[in-house]
């Protein structure tokens, strides 16, 4: 590997620094690292070897840990700056104890509680006197919201809410840190005030006892069982069986129930989905990209170490980044890492600034921020947990064994496709508000995401070389063109359905598998267009910039070369354009190869955080699988009980013939 850093020609420190945010982010987040690292009671353990209960338990010891040793003792608090680095770039798969708790009840709290209420809570969720989920799922329903069953009935004489599971189905299923931490669920339940029901609200309800963390009177809760993933998470159950609560524990910012039963509405009922755009806004820089960006490390180092076979006959054998066929599977997601990180960024950007609107009660930009939240959420999820899974297949059989790191990675990242919104259903809320823009845009200017349905002219690419499909402003116009016909032509269809009078809803339905390709669509625009115009801006040295340019060309082509038919269809590229955009794709691996390592070095993953025998930055891959395998359970004594038993079996059965 140093003879390939020999070769990188750009700084690969600055380019961790831009990755960061600046230098004092890449100061600031090493110092983390450094603490983690250096602290055995918190640096990332290879839990490989561990059971199901031994990870829940290690999980749960080191939060404790961090939180009530590690934070106060560097002067840390749980919402500090470090503390998001440390969650930011923990090891995915490794630390998940108290990650609802932290992640989810907490804001949620923030979210729809009133001022009194977060006075009360927050203290005590933040020294962790209280372990609190997020408990809106149930067995029967994760989507369809309107159809949770878990019922919160107001008692007018006893001022309080009577929380009640009708059905099994009903039971809350899912939820993070519910199955053996948490004692106080934030529940969602269907609200009914004299025979009435006002939807879904948000209740605190305390679950265990907090001393003896007994589950209180009609509270049945536990764990859901093993997973895909996740392993140091106990998600769990919560059956709720006539469980009373006081008045007090409806959370009130947005709407309040009076001593009388009176229902008081303060804000847009959308309010109480607030939760969800923040955590879609949010988690995919540390649960996918960051996951992505992982496993790429782990891929790119191996596949420059490992030799296999000879390129030309007779000659040494070559490292796999050789073939042409490598660099295919991996410099795309390494690209992707790169362009979908300030994608992330754009969007968690765009939330943070709602927020300051909605402190000024305007909510006007609630629609798009939903609308981009669920599709970037659906999209990148998707693009890199499907990465990550090619990514681990390119390092052959070493890939299919826990010691590579990659396992564990991918199967907390896939995860990213299901919670906070199955991504079909998010894919489908987006199309939702494009299908809005596109019926609109002859009457109302769009802006944000959407800008580019303003440009409605009709027209084609007029590229005719290859270098030519390297310029970002070709590829930007390629994604925009096609994201604006695909709409329109799912939009024709849908208005063509109704027209010769099919219900809206059933032309919604058969329209609907069109509509996810529109978002795909629109959302990759949108990352193009953001990563492209973000390079403009942005000051560095030419080497830097370059390289930048490539990995924004490569990943736009890689995504035009998975889906030409679409380019063709809507007449923007012809078959001869097609082939030029597909060799532009080749001459990019082709530049970027010499670069890869370089390009993984600076995401910065230090080898405690990868925990892989293949991707640790020395390359000495074969030592450390070796020591690894040796550290397997079976290996404690040479002949296992179990064969033991089997040659008592096998011995028995020679007798007695
Ligand atoms: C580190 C790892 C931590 C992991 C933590 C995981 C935590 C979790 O998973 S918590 C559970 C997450 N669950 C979900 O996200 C549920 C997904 N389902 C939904 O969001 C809804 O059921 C939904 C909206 C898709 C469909 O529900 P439905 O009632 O049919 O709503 P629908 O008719 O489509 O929309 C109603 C209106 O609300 C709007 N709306 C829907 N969701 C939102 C939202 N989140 N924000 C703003 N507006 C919204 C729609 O745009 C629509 O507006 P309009 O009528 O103007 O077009
Ligand atoms: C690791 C993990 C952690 C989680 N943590 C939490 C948590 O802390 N708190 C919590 O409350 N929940 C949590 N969840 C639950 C999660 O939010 C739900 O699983 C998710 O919202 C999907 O709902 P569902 O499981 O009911 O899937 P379903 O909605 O039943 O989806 C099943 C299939 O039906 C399709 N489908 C459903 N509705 C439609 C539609 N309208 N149009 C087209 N297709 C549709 C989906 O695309 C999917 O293919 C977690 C889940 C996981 C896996």
């Amino acid at each position: 590997l140093e003879k390939e850093r020999g070769q990188v020609n750009f700084n690969v420190e600055e380019l961790t620094n831009i990755y960061d945010g600046g230098a004092e982010e890449t100061k600031l987040r090493r110092k983390v690292a450094d603490v983690i690292q250096n602290d055995p009671e918190v640096r990332c353990k290879d839990i490989g070897m561990m059971t199901r209960e031994e990870r829940y338990i290690d999980g749960v010891r080191r939060c404790v840990y961090l939180y009530k040793v590690l934070l106060p003792r560097e002067g840390w608090t749980p919402v500090s700056k470090e503390v998001k680095d440390y969650f930011k770039y923990r090891n995915i798969g490794k630390e998940r104890s108290f990650g609802v708790h932290a992640g989810v009840f907490i804001p949620c709290l923030l979210s729809f509680g009133s001022d009194e209420q977060i006075a009360k809570w927050l203290p005590l969720a933040m020294q962790f006197q209280i372990i609190g989920t997020y408990a809106q799922t149930e067995m029967g329903h994760g989507t369809f919201l309107r159809g949770l069953q878990t019922t919160a009935t107001y008692d007018k004489k006893n001022k309080e809410f009577v929380i009640n599971c009708p059905e099994i189905s009903a039971m809350k299923w899912w939820p993070g840190d519910l199955g053996k931490s948490a004692n106080h669920a934030l529940l969602m339940a269907q609200l009914v005030i004299d025979g009435k029901k006002y939807g879904m609200h948000p209740f605190m309800v305390q679950i265990r006892d907090l001393t003896t963390h007994m589950p209180l009177p009609g509270i049945t809760v536990g764990d859901i069982g093993n997973k895909v993933g996740f392993e140091t998470t106990d998600n769990g159950f919560l059956h709720l069986n006539q469980v009373r609560i006081p008045r007090e524990n409806l959370l009130c910012k947005n709407a309040e129930v009076k001593p009388n039963g009176t229902y008081l509405t303060k804000a847009s009922d959308k309010m109480v989905y607030g939760s969800m755009v923040r955590l879609r806004a949010i988690i995919l820089e540390s649960e996918a990209v960051s996951a992505l960006g992982k496993a790429c490390t782990i891929a790119v180092r191996y596949s420059l170490v490992r030799c296999q076979g000879e390129l030309e006959p007779g000659k040494p054998e070559v490292s796999v980044m050789e073939y042409m066929t490598q660099q295919k599977k991996l410099l795309p997601y390494v690209a992707m890492t790169y362009v979908t990180h300030f994608a992330c960024l754009k969007l968690s950007n765009q939330y943070n600034a709602f927020t300051r609107e909605m402190d000024n009660n305007d909510i006007s930009g609630l629609p798009e921020l939903h609308a981009l939240s669920a599709g970037m959420k659906a999209v990148v999820s998707e693009q890199c947990s499907d990465g990550i899974e090619i990514l681990r297949k390119s390092c052959g059989g070493h890939g299919y064994s826990n010691a590579s790191g990659i396992p564990i990675i991918w199967s907390s990242a896939v995860a990213c496709c299901t919670y906070e919104g199955e991504n079909t259903v998010m894919l489908l809320q987006c199309a939702r508000y494009l299908v809005k823009c596109i019926n609109q845009v002859q009457t109302t200017r769009m802006v944000g995401s959407v800008a580019y349905l303003n440009n409605m002219t009709q027209s084609t690419c007029h590229v005719d070389s290859v270098s030519g499909f390297k310029q970002l402003d070709v590829l930007v116009a390629c994604f925009q063109y096609r994201a604006r016909e695909v709409l329109k032509t799912a939009a024709l269809k849908l208005s063509h359905l109704t027209k010769h009078g099919m219900a809206s809803y059933n032309a919604w339905n058969q329209s609907s598998v069109e509509l996810v390709n529109v978002v795909k669509a629109h959302i990759t625009q949108f990352i193009v267009t953001t990563f492209a115009s973000g390079i403009t801006e942005l000051e560095c040295t030419k080497p830097v910039k370059n390289v930048l340019q490539q990995l924004c060309a490569l990943y736009a082509l890689s995504c035009i070369n998975a889906s030409t038919g679409d380019f063709l269809k809507v007449g923007y590229l012809s078959p001869r354009q097609c082939d030029l955009a597909h060799e532009a794709e080749l001459e990019l691996l082709s530049c970027i190869r010499p670069n890869a390592v370089g390009l993984v070095d600076a995401f910065d993953f230090s080898d405690d955080l990868l925990q892989s025998c293949l991707g640790a930055y020395d390359g000495n891959v074969y030592e450390r699988l070796f020591a690894w395998a040796k550290k397997s359970p079976l290996n404690k004594t040479e002949v296992t009980i179990y064969q033991q038993y089997i040659q008592i079996r096998l011995i028995g059965r020679r007798k007695a013939f």
